[in-house]
């Protein structure tokens, strides 16, 4: 499915959060959305989700627009990872899991599809044997991968996730980055807010950078301009042979 913003602006509290936004995603695109933090990158995917309105432009899928999409027919196709992840209750992880596919039913009744999906994204994240645990009692980085694993349970065409790999260890850092990749080569679309830039580079198909709600660099992560990288963050990158990036300097003066 794509998904598509059209002279996108938002504004909160007074303030101009996204200035003038285009962007369109196809399926097989896994993309990287860096920038400064307070650049608007949750402000970004909460509109792609459907969860931000615009106080100017469009937000679509399949050229649909997103706010005409009642909440079931949206969550069958686009799964949201919010960066702040709050449970109020001690559930078990394999419930938490389970509430990705509410789209289809009761998550406290699932059926053999569901229980599937369900344990095909725990595994998925490596978090197959945390599924019994109460989510209360996991360690930030064990609940950061339940998380995303209902992200995944709900099977949708569409994965948008802020910070997947905040928290995580660098194994683990690893295998996310390789799956969302796998998911957009098997046809997916897929966005994700990052701030590990050396990751992003090796396993995203495009990088685009937002800066003070603005999109000011938008390429295949080898080609991103060394420039924008440094105007942007202040650091400089090294690359490899292949322009991918894999480290970071203080910015060269
Ligand atoms: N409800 C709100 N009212 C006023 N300002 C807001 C509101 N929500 C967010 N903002 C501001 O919008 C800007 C963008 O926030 P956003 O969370 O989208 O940034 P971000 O790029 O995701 O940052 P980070 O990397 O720190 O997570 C920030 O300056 C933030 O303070």
């Amino acid at each position: 499915m794509t998904i598509n913003m059209h002279s996108f602006c938002v504004s909160l509290g007074g303030t101009e959060i996204l200035r003038n936004v285009y962007l369109n995603i196809s399926p097989g695109e896994f993309i990287g959305l860096v920038g400064p933090n307070g650049a608007g990158k949750s402000t970004l995917l909460r509109a792609l989700a459907g969860l931000q309105s615009g106080d100017a432009g469009q937000c679509t899928v399949n050229e649909q627009n997103i706010s005409e999409l009642s909440p079931i027919e949206r969550a069958k196709k686009l799964a949201y990872l919010p960066q702040s992840r709050p449970v109020y209750w001690s559930m078990i992880a394999r419930d938490v899991v389970a509430l990705g596919r509410f789209a289809y039913g009761s998550p406290l009744q699932i059926d053999a599809r569901d229980a599937k999906a369900v344990d095909n994204a725990l595994m998925a994240t490596g978090a197959t044997h945390l599924k019994a645990r109460p989510v209360g009692e996991l360690s930030g980085g064990e609940r950061a991968r339940i998380h995303l694993a209902r992200t995944l349970a709900a099977e949708t065409p569409i994965i948008i996730a802020d910070e997947p790999i905040a928290a995580l260890d660098p194994a683990h850092q690893l295998s996310v980055m390789q799956m969302l990749r796998d998911k957009a080569n098997n046809g997916s679309s897929v966005i994700a807010a990052l701030h590990e830039l050396p990751l992003a580079s090796r396993f995203c198909t495009r990088i685009i950078v937002l800066d003070q709600g603005r999109i000011v660099g938008d390429a295949d992560a080898k080609i991103l301009p060394t420039e924008v990288i440094e105007c942007t963050f202040g650091v400089t990158p090294m690359r490899d042979q292949s322009g991918i990036i894999n480290g970071l300097l203080p910015k060269i003066t």
